[in-house]
């Protein structure tokens, strides 16, 4: 997309993005409630018209995208169909048939973990079981594209963790996703590259690793001396805990290396303090 803008009575909440998707990756955008992250993934659906800008997904304006353009994404909403009287099997068969190439429903209750729950219905599962069921629902159709809006929101860190491997699983077989996620250690493990969106504008586009300067951030030595908590930061850690070990008889009491995580980096570039 070049030049994204999307307003509501006069104000921009989308103002001017500019943002490549590559095929295959797994790009994170994160942002602050109201940045822009849902307006900016409904134009790409096609949900929402935009008021400039160009932008292609899969080389078609979603402006004028078809069916065929329709068939090729995927897409996991906030709130899905889980309340349905349905079964899991007979929604997801239900799903297969809008498709041209879909896949088997069998298949896709198995990569999302739901293969016995195929027979219960929609209102039956628990939450983190109706968000697999969004996911294949989302998939069945074998998209190239997935978009996924906040997919792990209530989930239990098993079912997370669960969930990240059925990402990962996604990827592998070639499917391309664009995530919004509130979770930094969500990005982190996911995502290939994250941009960061604030009051409609993206602040900046990167590797996890290396946003906001994170890759060459100093490392924080910690330890207890004499009773009281001590921190330095410094870039050569190795050396200044080789320093440390030469000082002290045995182990160096409390001793701790971290390096800012996204999250610390994230909450800087938006401005909020860590
Ligand atoms: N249909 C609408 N009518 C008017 N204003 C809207 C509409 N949809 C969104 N907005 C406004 O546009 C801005 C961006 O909203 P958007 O939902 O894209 O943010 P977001 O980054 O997805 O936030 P969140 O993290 O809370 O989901 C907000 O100020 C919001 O109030």
């Amino acid at each position: 997309m070049r030049g994204l803008v999307k307003s509501y009575g006069g104000r921009n909440a989308v103002d001017g993005l500019d943002l490549d998707i590559r095929r295959g990756e797994i790009f994170a955008l994160l942002g602050p409630n109201g940045a822009g992250k849902t307006t900016t993934v409904e134009v790409l659906e096609g949900y929402r018209s935009r008021d400039g800008g160009q932008v292609a997904v899969l080389g078609v304006d979603p402006a004028t995208g078809g069916r065929r353009w329709r068939a090729d994404i995927g897409i996991v909403l906030q709130s899905g169909a889980g309340d349905s009287q349905l079964t899991c099997l007979e929604l997801l068969t239900a799903q297969a048939a809008y498709y041209p190439d879909p896949r088997d429903p069998h298949e896709v209750l198995e990569l999302v973990g739901l293969t016995e729950k195929a027979g219960a219905r929609g209102r039956s599962l628990s939450g983190g079981q109706r968000r697999r069921l969004d996911v294949a629902l989302g998939i069945v159709g074998k998209p190239a594209l997935l978009f996924l809006d906040e997919p792990t929101t209530g989930f239990d860190p098993e079912a997370r963790r669960q969930f990240w491997s059925l990402i990962r699983s996604l990827r592998e077989l070639g499917t391309t996703m664009l995530l919004t996620t509130h979770y930094l250690d969500e990005a982190e493990e996911l995502a290939d590259r994250v941009g960061v969106i604030t009051a409609g504008r993206l602040v900046e586009v990167a590797v996890p690793a290396e946003l906001g300067g994170r890759g060459q951030a100093p490392a924080v030595v910690s330890w207890t001396e004499d009773g009281l908590r001590r921190t330095e930061a410094t870039q050569t850690p190795t050396a200044f805990v080789a320093g440390l070990a030469a000082r002290f008889p045995g182990e160096v009491p409390d001793l701790a290396v971290a390096r800012p995580t996204l999250e610390d980096v994230y909450l800087q570039m938006i401005g909020q303090p860590s």
